[in-house]
């Protein structure tokens, strides 16, 4: 039996006992298909890369530009011959097929479309489905939508993979006191004083910085390493290991999911941070679309400052959002910008959280707690309690607030400002116009 073989399913073995999943063989489809789309992305990046140099790995597809033309080639069923190179002849020109295709009946069978589905927030999600559950995908299965039983569920199967194997390493990272006894040392890297007063200033608004005290700030800038990539170098790929945190200080990076291009960074952002939290492959391929000169903080580094303080927090902001109805549609890469832009605010009894009539600037989301909303005519209208949300309505509609939030006991919210409330929700919105309660359903 080849090793990779046995490496396979040890590995499995031990997703399925730490996580438990509901719906094993939905389980273990997700954990094979998401395995087969990293190989078969990296695949196709070193095809990119080839091609630059006018090689083709894949004779039979036209691989001119593949990220502008957003699309991959469709490869076999992962259930019928797995090797790499054997891609679909019957129609390689084709690109994505719809998400809701089902062309079973072709090589690619029911799992085809999976490699040519797009993230998550270009996606119509469903929300009646929350994407971390693989079962929720088995059940749409059955709903009967007469366009066949797989359709639902072959267009979830990457969504639920990737949020059920960051489950299932937080409780290490929700345990930094582990790392405290060892004879971890941070690396100093002899930065001027001149580097490192840019550095500060680059870093300051970075989330996962801005809330270390002075000591844990200090030590993550002796750590960081200045390093350069030239245009079109990968500087990750999705399905490697996670090995470097980078923080960009100058140049543009692209972000690549299974191919497809998702988003880009510019200066003072950062990236590379999931697989390092979550001990997960990288989720992305990032490329340098200019030259990029990037900080990059190792792996120990980061998991160790980092994971102590803010990281912390977001974990903290990602359990309770999972628990959120009205966030069910929001894919876990979603839930976790939306952690970052969330701030805390406490509430006494008494307290009016908005006030009917005023301008509305932020929305809220109950962590504890119960509220009465109430307004001027017609008196109280309901109470309101964890994972409870209000404030959609004027921002929604740029209206002013239409009735009064009033605390009944000790409140924690999690508010989220105006341009958060637009960039973030993503699919979230829609749910929110349709629940929208000044409106007759
Ligand atoms: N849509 C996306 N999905 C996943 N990762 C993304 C996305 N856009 C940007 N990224 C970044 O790309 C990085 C790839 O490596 P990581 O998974 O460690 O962390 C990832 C994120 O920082
Ligand atoms: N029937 C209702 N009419 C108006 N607002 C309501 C009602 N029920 C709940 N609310 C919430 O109260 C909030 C007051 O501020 P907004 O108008 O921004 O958004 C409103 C809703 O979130």
């Amino acid at each position: 039996m080849s090793s990779q073989f046995t490496d396979e399913l040890t590995q499995l073995q031990k997703d399925i006992n730490t996580q438990k999943p509901a719906d094993v063989l939905q389980f273990c489809a997700n954990y094979f298909n998401n395995k087969l789309q990293a190989q078969r992305s990296q695949l196709w990046n070193q095809q990119g890369k080839a091609n630059a140099a006018g090689i083709n790995l894949f004779p039979n597809v036209d691989v001119s530009n593949p990220y502008v033309n957003d699309r991959q080639p469709s490869f076999k069923s992962p259930f019928s011959v797995n090797d790499p190179h054997s891609i679909h002849d019957d129609d390689p020109h084709s690109g994505p097929a719809p998400a809701d295709s089902t062309s079973a009946s072709s090589a690619g069978g029911i799992f085809k479309n999976d490699f040519n589905v797009k993230t998550p927030a270009s996606s119509k999600a469903d929300p009646t489905l929350d994407p971390n559950d693989p079962s929720a995908a088995a059940a749409a299965s059955g709903s009967g939508n007469g366009k066949g039983p797989f359709s639902k569920l072959s267009s979830k199967i990457p969504i639920a993979f990737n949020a059920n194997r960051r489950t299932s390493v937080s409780a290490e990272a929700l345990n930094p006191d582990k790392f405290k006894s060892d004879s971890w040392r941070p690396p100093i890297n002899n930065l001027t004083s001149s580097q490192k007063a840019a550095l500060s200033k680059n870093l300051a608004s970075n989330f996962l910085f801005k809330q270390l005290d002075d000591a844990s700030k200090k030590t993550v800038i002796e750590a960081l390493s200045n390093k350069t990539f030239s245009k079109d170098t990968e500087i990750i790929t999705q399905g490697d290991e996670g090995d470097f945190f980078y923080v960009i200080e100058s140049g543009t990076v692209d972000f690549y999911v299974n191919g497809a291009k998702v988003s880009s960074s510019n200066e003072g952002s950062s990236f590379g941070e999931l697989a390092l939290m979550y001990n997960s492959p990288r989720a992305a391929t990032a490329t340098a679309a200019t030259d990029v000169t990037c900080w990059a903080l190792d792996r120990a580094t980061f998991r160790r400052i980092l994971l102590e303080g803010t990281f912390n927090r977001r974990l903290m902001y990602e359990d309770f959002l999972k628990d959120v109805d009205v966030l069910k549609s929001l894919s876990a890469h979603e839930r976790s910008k939306l952690a970052d832009a969330l701030s805390t605010e406490i509430y006494h009894k008494g307290d009016k959280i908005v006030t009917e009539g005023e301008q509305g600037e932020n929305f809220y989301l109950i962590e504890s707690g119960n509220c009465q909303v109430y307004k001027e005519k017609e008196g109280n209208i309901k109470q309101l309690t964890k994972g409870d949300y209000f404030g959609e309505v004027a921002l929604l509609n740029d209206l002013p607030r239409q009735a009064t939030v009033e605390a009944l006991d000790t409140v924690i919210v999690a508010t989220l400002g105006k341009s958060g409330f637009q960039r973030l929700l993503g699919p979230a919105v829609e749910v929110l116009r349709l629940q929208d309660p000044t409106k007759a359903h």
